[in-house]
């Protein structure tokens, strides 16, 4: 995905334009001395490429995560979008809409605010955003209690996420009382603020996929101003199962094949019982933290006059994987 260079433009000059132009015959001499000056009009000068390592530091983020291949693409697609409207805009061509707020469709757990996250780095890296940090907010952040107090905390909060990401999570909260609610007024003081704050900062809403859908449909003004949209599927099992691996190396531990087998059963069962609400890599990522608790009081109880050895410290056994009937 590295090394990008467009032909021709690192030593400041670009190929010749092709043009395809059907001449009517009276005018043939004309449009072809045309064609010859557009030719050799002189090009601006292209400053260097920026350099491709901007995207190995993101790359470096996204590429451990466990599946996510086609957010993966388009974070992708987002970094070349930026990179290539630069390079436009310092050739003197027209620099596009430049509109990125986004919407995140996905249950809990699947990884949407790390992905934010990232992107709001890589905005930050091709200068997009001034700060590329990211404001988590919901619902309560946002609206207040009487008239005129949802705008003015609405508007503190835009004014924190200038130059960087605001994330609304659960966004479809905010339409929950209908037209009465106070939440109509953020969602209207927030459209205020994409229009007086152009490019200074980034919407991300972001929520379940039916919700959000529904969210969207209420408000035909909306959909239009999020023209990048990113699905965020469950993970499978095997992913769970991976991104639990993951998580323990991390942390410096390792799972044993018998905890990996108790812990496929459970993630099974859970998956199914919960199908609406299963929290993918978060519940696993409180399954992992609880054991690594669960296995220091094994090691405190069975090493009481002793230093466990470096292997034991690692160890997480399926005696420290353990659940009560509500899950984790
Ligand atoms: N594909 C993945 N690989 C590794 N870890 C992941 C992956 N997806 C999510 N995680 C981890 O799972 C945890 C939860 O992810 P995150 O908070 O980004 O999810 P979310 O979709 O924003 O959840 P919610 O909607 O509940 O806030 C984080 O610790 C994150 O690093």
């Amino acid at each position: 995905m590295n090394g990008h260079s467009i032909s021709g433009a690192k030593n400041g000059t670009r190929p010749s334009r092709q043009i395809n132009v059907v001449l009517r015959s009276q005018d043939s001499a004309q449009a072809s001395a045309q064609a010859h000056a557009i030719e050799n009009e002189p090009l601006p000068a292209v400053k260097p490429l920026p350099s491709t390592d901007q995207f190995a530091d993101i790359q470096k983020e996204l590429d451990p995560m466990i599946g996510m291949d086609n957010v993966k693409a388009l974070v992708y697609e987002i970094y070349a979008l930026l990179y290539i409207s630069r390079m436009r805009s310092e050739a003197g061509l027209h620099g596009g809409s430049q509109v990125y707020h986004m919407i995140f469709r996905g249950n809990p757990g699947t990884g949407k605010t790390t992905i934010a996250r990232i992107i709001a780095k890589l905005f930050q890296k091709m200068g997009v955003l001034s700060k590329g940090h990211l404001i988590e907010v919901e619902r309560a952040d946002l609206v207040g209690e009487y008239i005129g107090h949802t705008a003015q905390k609405t508007r503190d909060l835009v004014r924190k996420a200038l130059g960087g990401v605001l994330f609304i999570d659960e966004a479809y909260s905010l339409a929950r009382g209908g037209e009465k609610d106070f939440g109509k007024e953020a969602i209207d003081t927030l459209v205020k603020a994409m229009e007086d704050n152009r490019n200074q900062f980034i919407l991300i809403l972001a929520g379940y996929p039916l919700e959000i859908e529904q969210f969207l449909q209420t408000n035909p003004g909306l959909p239009s101003r999020f023209p990048i949209q990113i699905d965020f599927p469950d993970y499978s099992i095997d992913q769970l199962i991976q991104i639990s691996e993951l998580m323990a190396k991390d942390r410096d531990y390792y799972l044993m094949p018998q905890a990996i087998f108790k812990l496929r059963q459970h993630l099974m069962q859970e998956k199914m019982n919960d199908l609406f609400s299963f929290s993918n890599a978060r519940y696993v990522r409180n399954v992992i933290e609880k054991s690594i608790r669960h296995q220091a009081v094994r090691l405190l109880t069975q090493y009481a006059s002793g230093v466990p050895p470096k292997q034991e410290l690692m160890t997480i056994k399926p005696e420290d994987l353990k659940w009560d009937a509500k899950g984790v």
